[in-house]
């Protein structure tokens, strides 16, 4: 669906078969406080889609582009999907990677199931031509998933300035 939405459903293929997908089953106890307390610090996902499911629970917000931190309200039936690092390199920048993070208030559990979908270590992350032109020049260059992910663990920036300081143009 996103790549469609992006005009690009002829990648799909080779999508499907340069990534990994690891299921994450997580549980956030109830802090008893009123005020909220951040359980999960804010990060952005290194991969290129994270689907989430949680169990009605409040607790994930998302940062916006001047700093506020927004609840994301799940439907009912519904998903959330993130947008990570490698897919924001991927398509040059036109899918934001978000910077998100989990806090918690009062006695109910939370608990959230996701799957998580990464390029394959030996992935070379390369926009493609499509998205890339005068108005839009290339913002990173071409790299290999597994090294980025390696970089990731040597820094403490996230998202586009970690992808800026790794692979910037
Ligand atoms: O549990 C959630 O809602 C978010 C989990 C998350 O951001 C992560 O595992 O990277
Ligand atoms: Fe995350």
């Amino acid at each position: 669906m996103v790549l469609e939405s992006l005009g690009c459903e002829k990648y799909l293929n080779e999508h499907l078969g340069s990534s990994c997908y690891h299921f994450r089953w997580s549980k956030y106890k109830a802090t008893g406080l009123d005020d909220r307390e951040v359980l999960l610090s804010p990060h952005t996902d290194q991969n290129f889609l994270t689907i989430l499911y949680q169990n009605g629970v409040n607790g994930l917000e998302i940062q916006t582009k001047n700093g506020e931190w927004n609840f994301v309200q799940q439907l009912p039936n519904s998903f959330i999907v993130l947008v990570g690092d490698s897919f924001h390199a991927w398509s040059n920048g036109r899918l934001r990677t978000q910077m998100h993070r989990v806090t918690m208030s009062g006695f109910a559990t939370r608990y959230s199931i996701g799957i998580f979908v990464s390029p394959k270590p030996w992935y070379v992350v390369s926009a493609p031509d499509e998205f890339i032109d005068e108005e839009h020049p290339l913002h990173y260059r071409p790299f290999e998933a597994g090294e980025y992910f390696e970089y990731t663990k040597s820094t403490g920036a996230q998202g586009e300035p970690r992808l800026k300081s790794f692979c910037g143009i």
